[in-house]
This record gives structure tokens, sequence and C-alpha cells, in this order.
């Protein structure tokens, strides 16, 4: 099932249950502008090379629109727009006051250089500048982007319409980042299974853990999970993955990956086969990559007892009723990654503010709103008799839904 039918069927369960009305339910479905840019760059050698962009704002009742760009090979307007929706969903159940959008651009960032990577970022920008704004639609890092990618962007908008650090998060420091926005993702992904676990009577000490993915989220997971005593004993990225059941040493194997090298090399653990990792025996899987990675071909040999989505849709439904029939309990991603999002907010608020907040303080704040949407979500899903997807579902359409009719329809 494609990443929106999935995304749609999981909202119009959600709406069933709340027992929204049906016009409403239309309307919340239906994304406020979608957009699509073609991108032409000159390559290094001189030649051209086209690329389409796209950026899909889906709501803005509950504020300015929010939500990654994705650099990969893989986007597409259907992808786009389901993790569009999924944003405005995700900054709901953080009680963050944003709306949801997300953004793409079909290319293989590992394939451009440094250069033409700049050129691709700013072309895209010069074509939506005037649809993004501080309070319209505020991008951010997501897979294959980061931190200079951000200040491309800032850079490029702020020629049109002045300086604007606020236009996106995920900024470096320099140029008005926050601190702990780089790790923020990973690090809620830490709070967040701390806190499920604890609710089984468990601890991240006593687990031992299986990460697919090794970028922003999956590196800053590996090392937070690290650092509170967790063993990480199988981890895997696009390259290939290794495994040791004594626990991987994390820190060793970030210096061997800062260096350049590839997982596959990192002495210290035997090479295994990719397709086995998602089912390879472990206490916790925590998919940190591409969506709809757990399907029905691999969810009935699936081992984990919990399964955190740090990557955005890894488990599409079919698989989560497979996966709930054999009692692994799954942490959605609009809760679980939304770690990320709650540290832009506070980037975006420092920026407005013009003031800086310490690395401590931002922490603190990231550690009270993912408690507090944890304990929201598990209301829900006693009050709708629920599992914690649809609880997080709930309480996100709730409270978007809440917002739009407070606006009221009259035109
Ligand atoms: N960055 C953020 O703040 C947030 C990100 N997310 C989600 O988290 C996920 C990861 O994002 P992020 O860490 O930022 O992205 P990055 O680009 O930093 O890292 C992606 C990682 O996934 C690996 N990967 C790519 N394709 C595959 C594959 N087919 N099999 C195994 N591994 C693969 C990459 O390997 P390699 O490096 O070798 O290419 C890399 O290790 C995405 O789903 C994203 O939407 C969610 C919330 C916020
Ligand atoms: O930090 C943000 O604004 C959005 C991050 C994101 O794209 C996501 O949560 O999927």
């Amino acid at each position: 099932m494609n990443a929106l039918a999935a995304t749609n069927r999981n909202f119009r369960q959600a709406a069933r249950l709340l027992g929204l009305d049906s016009k409403l339910e239309k309307s919340l479905l239906i994304p406020f502008r979608e957009i699509k840019v073609e991108c032409t760059i000159p390559k290094d050698d001189g030649t051209l090379a086209s690329f389409v962009g796209f950026r899909v704002q889906h709501d803005n009742s509950r504020g300015p629109m929010k939500g990654g760009i994705r650099y990969h090979p893989e986007v597409d307007p259907d992808e786009v727009n389901a993790l569009a929706q999924l944003m405005t969903w995700k900054t709901a159940v953080a009680a963050v006051p944003y709306g949801g959008a997300k953004g793409g651009i079909g290319c293989s960032p590992g394939e451009l250089s440094r250069s033409e990577l700049e050129r691709l970022t700013r072309v895209f920008t010069q074509k939506i500048h005037d649809l993004i704004g501080i309070h319209t639609d505020v991008p951010a890092p997501d897979m294959g982007t980061n931190s200079q990618t951000m200040a491309w962007i800032l850079d490029e908008y702020s020629k049109f319409h002045g300086h604007s650090p606020a236009v996106v998060t995920g900024k470096p420091i320099d140029l008005g980042g926050s601190l702990g926005r780089d790790a923020a993702t990973g690090r809620g992904v830490m709070y967040a299974t701390e806190a499920l676990l604890a609710e089984h009577g468990k601890s991240i000490s006593g687990s031992n853990f299986v990460i697919q993915g090794f970028g922003n989220v999956g590196s800053w997971a590996a090392q937070l999970i690290h650092e509170k005593g967790g063993k990480i004993i199988a981890l895997g990225d696009v390259t290939g993955s290794i495994r040791n059941k004594d626990g991987l040493d994390i820190p060793a194997l970030m210096k061997h990956r800062n260096e350049g090298a590839a997982l596959k090399d990192f002495h210290g653990a035997e090479v295994m086969d990719s397709a086995e990792l998602l089912v390879h025996e472990c206490d916790v899987l925590i998919p940190c990559a591409l969506g709809g990675v757990l399907n029905r071909e691999n969810a009935p040999d699936v081992k984990a007892r919990f399964i955190i989505e740090a990557a955005n849709h890894p488990t599409d439904p079919e698989a989560d009723e497979i996966l709930a029939k054999k009692g692994v309990v799954v942490l959605p991603d609009i809760y679980a990654n939304s770690g990320g999002v709650i540290v832009s907010y506070f980037e975006w608020v420092q920026n407005i503010q013009g003031f800086m907040w310490d690395e401590e303080k931002v922490n603190m704040e990231l550690h009270k709103y993912m408690n507090s949407s944890f304990h929201h979500i598990k209301a829900m899903c006693k009050s709708q008799d629920c599992n914690l997807r649809m609880g997080a579902f709930s309480l996100g359409v709730n409270r978007v839904a809440r917002a739009t009719l407070l606006r009221g329809w009259e035109a």
C-alpha cells in the first residue's frame, strides 16, 4: 500500500473513532496547497540537469505549516503528500502551534557535488520563496538534507525578503540554529523509548536494540541509547548491516563512520544480510530510514517485542495488523519522532525572541513535551479503547478538528 493510501486509512479510522462529521473529515484530508516545480541547474561539467521539487502544505488551522525537505530518488507527490499530512497530526500530538507540510526533490544527493547541491537548493528556494515564510510555512531538514541545506535556503530566501532566520529550522548554530536541534529527533526517540519501556516494567539499560539507518536520527538514537546502557546488537544503512551479540561499540562506530568508512568495514562486528536486519532477534526495533519497510512480507517474521517508529511511516497498515496479532507494541511515528519538530519549534521561538537558550534548557523542555504527549496518547488509548497508533492519530486529529471548527466554516 502506498504511503498516502496508508496515511489516509489511519486518518479515516481515527476520524471514525472520534465520530467526526463527514464534511469535516473530507476537508481535513485535502491538502491546503500542493506545489510542484521544475529545478534545472548547470552541473559541474557544464551540462544541464533537471529535477522536480515538491512542497505540500497540508493544514494551517493550528499555526504556520511545518515540516522537512527530503532529497531522495524515491521522492514522489503521493509520498510528500502523506508526509505532509503526518506532520499535521504530529505537530498537534506534540502540542506545538504549527500545521503540517513536507517537501522534497527527486534526486540522489550522494551523486551530486556540494556545489551542485547548493545550486539545486537555491533554485528550489527561488521557486517557492513566496509560498514559504516565518508565519506561513517553515521548512527543516529530513532525509538527504542537513543544516547546510537550511543555510542555503535561509540565504536565498533572505535575498528576497531580508534576513529571516526563522524561515527555516535545523540551521547551523552560527546562523541562529538551536543548540540540541541536531540531536533532537534521536533524543526524542530515546525519551519515547524510555517512556514506553517503563510502562512495561522495562528499561533501556536492560534491553537490546536493532537500528535501521545511521544518519541524523539513527546515529543520535544509537549514541543516546548506548549512553543509557542499552545494547545495540545490530545496525544497518544503505551500504550494508553489521551485528555483535555483545553490543556494538557505538562511539567507535561513530568515529569509523565520521572518517568516511563503510559500516561493513567496522572491526568488532560481523557483516550480516540487510534483509535480516528488521527480523533480527531483539527487544526493541528502531527503523530510522525509509517508509514502508515493515510490510506484509516481513511482518510475520519480526521478533522484536517493541517497535519505535523513528522513521516516518515505516510500518504499513497490513504490517500493523500482523504485528498487533503477534503482540508487538508499535510506538507510532507521529509521536516517536516528534523530538525534531519540537526542538524546531524551540529554535523558531528563540529566533523570534532573539534570545538563545542553553542546551540544558532545550533538552529539559523536550523531555517535558515528550512525556506530556505520551501521557495524552495513553489517556486517548484508554478512552477510545485503541492501540497507540490510533491513540496518537485520534489525539492529533481531534486537536486539528477542534481548531478548524473554532475558526468557523463561514466563507
Ligand atoms: N531529521 C529529522 O529531524 C527527522 C527525520 N525523520 C525521519 O527519520 C528518517 C531518517 O531521517 P534522517 O536521519 O534525517 O535522514 P539521513 O539522510 O540523515 O539518514 C538516513 C539514513 O538511512 C539510511 N538508508 C537510506 N536508505 C536505506 C535503506 N534502503 N536501507 C537501510 N538504510 C537506508 C541512510 O544510509 P546512507 O547514509 O548510507 O545513505 C542513512 O543512514 C526519515 O524517515 C525521516 O523522515 C523524522 C523526524 C525528524
Ligand atoms: O523539524 C521540523 O520542522 C520537521 C521535521 C520533520 O520533517 C519530521 O518530523 O518529519
